[in-house]
């Protein structure tokens, strides 16, 4: 079943929002950089956030996982406000992360790093100076399978490919049991199979996560996802289908000059 089928059968997206936000917003010496951004996002749920450079959608991410604290708003994760509760406790309550440049450790091996990712860090670091090294869990082999790594677990992360390196960063992140995952372009600069796996993984990863992906790429964007939120100027402009968005007067108008969206 090919990636656009797939696409329109995520069915196990619930009603109800695991993830809220109310007018937030956060200035940077006065500078809004995300302004009184509303989100809702179901449960399951696979949302792509789009917008020209410097709309605001890092920033956003940023303020989700805690990384950066709002000048105002509220962030809800279901029925709890976990607005400004810290980065750690953010994480601890579900929420995972993958940034766009991976920080995996480059001299361990792909099942080192997600032995690090998955709490056996203490017990890995212990065993990296011993012969007998823990293999691996039932987990990390699931893990591995999901992301397509199973078979380069006892290969180098300096070894694998721009885009088993993405997928390794993926796959680090849901060794942690994320229930939302937030994704900074995760195909950029992966060749076409690698961008067709990618996406494959986040359909597959939608219904069982929730995961919210910030993209450039409107083809990619097309097979992954039914709604599509665009900022603009750190603010909501348009949230809508990939047909709605390219027929948004307002977001037509917000891309004139950019190839980014009429070109893709
Ligand atoms: N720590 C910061 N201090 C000051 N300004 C910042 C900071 N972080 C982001 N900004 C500014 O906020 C605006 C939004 O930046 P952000 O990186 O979130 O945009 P973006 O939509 O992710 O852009 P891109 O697609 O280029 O990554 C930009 O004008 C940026 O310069």
């Amino acid at each position: 079943m090919n990636a656009v089928h797939r696409a329109s059968q995520v069915a196990t997206v619930s009603a109800a929002p695991i993830l809220r936000t109310q007018k937030l917003t956060v200035r940077f010496d006065e500078f809004p950089a995300v302004r009184e951004v509303d989100l809702s996002i179901a449960d399951g749920e696979l949302r792509v956030i789009i917008g020209a450079n410097g709309a605001g959608k890092s920033t956003l991410l940023d303020l989700l996982c805690g990384k950066t604290l709002p000048s105002e708003g509220e962030i809800w994760l279901r029925d709890r406000n976990i607005t400004g509760i810290g980065e750690a406790a953010i994480a601890r309550s579900g929420v995972g992360r993958k940034f766009q440049t991976p920080t995996v450790f480059k001299d361990m091996t792909v099942l080192e790093n997600l032995q690090v990712a998955s709490n056996r860090r203490v017990r890995v670091f212990q065993n990296l100076f011993d012969r007998v090294k823990p293999g691996p869990s039932d987990k990390e082999i699931a893990v591995a399978e999901r992301t397509g790594l199973l078979g380069s677990m006892k290969r180098r992360a300096s070894e694998l490919s721009h885009g088993q390196l993405q997928w390794l960063e993926l796959a680090m992140v849901l060794s942690q049991d994320p229930k939302i995952i937030l994704l900074d372009e995760p195909a950029a600069g992966m060749t076409a199979a690698e961008t067709d796996k990618t996406a494959e993984l986040l359909l597959d990863l939608a219904g069982g996560h929730t995961v919210l992906v910030i993209e450039h790429d409107m083809a990619f964007v097309r097979r992954i996802c039914r709604t599509i939120t665009v900022m603009h100027q750190g603010a909501v402009l348009a949230e809508g289908t990939a047909e709605e968005i390219e027929h948004n007067p307002a977001v037509i108008e917000a891309y004139l000059g950019s190839a980014t969206l009429s070109h893709a």
